[in-house]
């Protein structure tokens, strides 16, 4: 065996110096590091074949480092230290593909074996990775880690649907990465972002600055306010070639947590799967989170180990080099993550890191002018997709677009345009192809206050009858905004399916169009 290069990462001064005099008398070159961010530094600067940690396993924290070098240094072998039994922490650090674990302080001789089989194991493999194809060169299958720390209990048994897997540099991936589906990662379409309003100009020229960079940004907006959009442009601007995965919050954690009757330790498992294959999609490009004040409590802590690592790569000094492992975050919200962090729903450390770098997506009732860009921009769109010579829209037509207040911006014009060109059977929209919501003729959105809002229309009448009205305005105005989508719709109101579906009934909004389409 060559001579090998190990870095101890030992906290403990006295710990640091001993550990290296008994790995130095066997012949290796030894690095030091007191803690997690010097041995990234040092990693970035001169990859070794052996990284041995010591680190306290009631840190919430301390497989940082190893599941920094299993993701970015597939090649060398993670040995870590524990100064006290902690049997989770230890089946956790095995399934991440640690080489052993062992006690520590720990026998010189229980220390020497363990370092001597760990890089044995590693240079097998990498005999293996090198071998050109068809000579016959089999590596032996390795021994595969195991915990030399009293009796914990097997490791957890590997999945079916995780075998390693080359990683985009040619490295294998962790263990624990579930195989990356050959379809999976989404070919990033072009970010459309049609405005001339100055709120909206000054947010993309922020975004073109952030696009050059590999921070983690929170994009804040009421919905379909265009924060999607935002997440394609800013990850447009690093490279189009990229993968571009993006999963709401809620969809995440549903996967994760999908089957009710699961273990807690299956499901705990399953989550782990579901957010390291989200990050294997995207390794390289963006993992775009929607709605991330959705993610149950587990996945936020996976997300702030994800930020975390994030802050250490950058805190390495690392520029522009070998990105191909790298995952960069873009979340959303409609929520004030504030609020939900006061509610005790969201972390408040997550919430630290995560808004430090933020962008707010207008509202669309704030953006004058864009509402006819946006209008026009839809109308041509829609004219090309069914085929309709649909060239405009009316003086009045316009005249109701301006005066609507979108409380689903862009998304709500976007399906109110849609149906009107479906509708429009001359050459022009009129106010009636928009439908009483917009249509103050036909009455349906009642008077506006000073700040364009409309009077709920109550009189003094039985309360249920009363608040009828005001009830089918919100079904309705919620099914606009989501494009007549019963799943999201009942999503947003927070009513289950059934519910939305008896109340479109009795409202008579079951037909195929709109009741209130001539
Ligand atoms: N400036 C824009 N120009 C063109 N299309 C836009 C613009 N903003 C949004 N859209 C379109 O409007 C729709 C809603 O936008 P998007 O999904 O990005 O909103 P969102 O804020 O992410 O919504 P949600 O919070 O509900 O997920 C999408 O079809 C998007 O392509």
């Amino acid at each position: 065996m060559h001579k090998s290069r190990i870095l101890i990462v030992c906290p403990d001064a006295s710990g640091l110096a001993l550990l290296t005099s008994m790995l130095k008398s066997m012949g290796h070159v030894i690095d030091e590091a007191p803690n997690d961010r010097a041995a990234v530094r040092l990693l970035e600067r001169d990859p070794v074949d052996l990284v041995l940690a010591s680190v306290d396993p009631g840190d919430s924290d301390c497989l940082e480092l190893l599941t920094y070098v299993r993701r970015k240094h597939a090649r060398t072998a993670v040995v870590l230290m524990f100064p006290r039994v902690h049997p989770e922490r230890i089946k956790e650090a095995v399934r991440l593909g640690a080489a052993a674990v062992l006690k520590y302080p720990a026998p010189a001789a229980e220390l020497r074996a363990a370092v001597l089989q760990a890089l044995a194991e590693t240079e097998r493999s990498t005999a293996a990775t090198n071998s050109p194809p068809g000579l016959g060169i089999a590596a032996e299958p390795a021994a595969g880690p195991r915990p030399l720390f009293g009796d914990v209990g097997p490791a957890p048994s590997p999945s079916p649907v995780e075998p390693p897997v080359a990683g985009p540099g040619g490295d294998a991936a962790p263990a624990d990465r579930p195989r990356a589906t050959p379809v999976a990662a989404e070919t990033p379409r072009e970010a459309t972002l049609v405005g001339t309003d100055p709120s909206l100009r000054q947010i993309i020229g922020l975004a073109n600055v952030l696009a050059a960079s590999s921070a983690t940004v929170l994009i804040q907006g009421e919905p379909g306010t265009g924060k999607s959009e935002l997440a394609r442009w800013l990850h447009h601007g690093t490279s189009g070639e990229r993968p571009f995965v993006a999963i709401h919050a809620a969809e995440l954690s549903d996967a994760a947590g999908g089957d009710a009757r699961a273990e807690p330790a299956a499901s705990q498992r399953n989550l782990t799967l579901e957010w390291t294959s989200k990050l294997t999609r995207a390794a390289g490009g963006t993992l775009y989170i929607e709605e991330v004040g959705a993610l149950d409590a587990q996945l936020q802590i996976q997300l702030l180990r994800e930020v975390q690592l994030q802050d250490m790569e950058a805190a390495s000094g690392r520029s522009g080099g070998d990105r191909s492992a790298l995952v960069r975050l873009i979340l959303s919200t409609s929520e004030d993550l504030a609020s939900l962090v006061e509610q005790g729903r969201f972390r408040q450390d997550l919430f630290h890191r995560i808004s430090s770098v933020c962008l707010t997506a207008p509202p669309l009732r704030h953006r004058g002018d864009d509402v006819e860009l946006l209008a026009e921009h839809f109308r041509a769109r829609f004219a090309r997709q069914f085929d309709r010579n649909v060239v405009g829209f009316t003086r009045d037509a316009l005249e109701v677009l301006r005066r609507h207040d979108w409380p689903g911006n862009v998304r709500e014009l976007q399906g109110v345009v849609q149906r009107a060109v479906v509708m429009c059977h001359g050459p022009r929209i009129t106010a009636t192809h928009l439908g009483p919501i917009l249509n103050p003729h036909r009455g349906a959105r009642g008077a506006r206050t000073t700040q364009g809002r409309p009077h709920l229309p109550i009189g003094i009448r039985p309360l249920k009858e009363a608040l009828e009205e005001p009830e089918k305005q919100i079904i309705i105005q919620a099914l606009q905004a989501l494009n007549w989508n019963r799943q999201e719709t009942a999503r947003m109101l927070d009513i289950n399916r059934t519910t939305l579906y008896k109340k479109m009934k009795k409202y008579r909004l079951l037909v195929d169009e709109p009741m209130w389409v001539d």
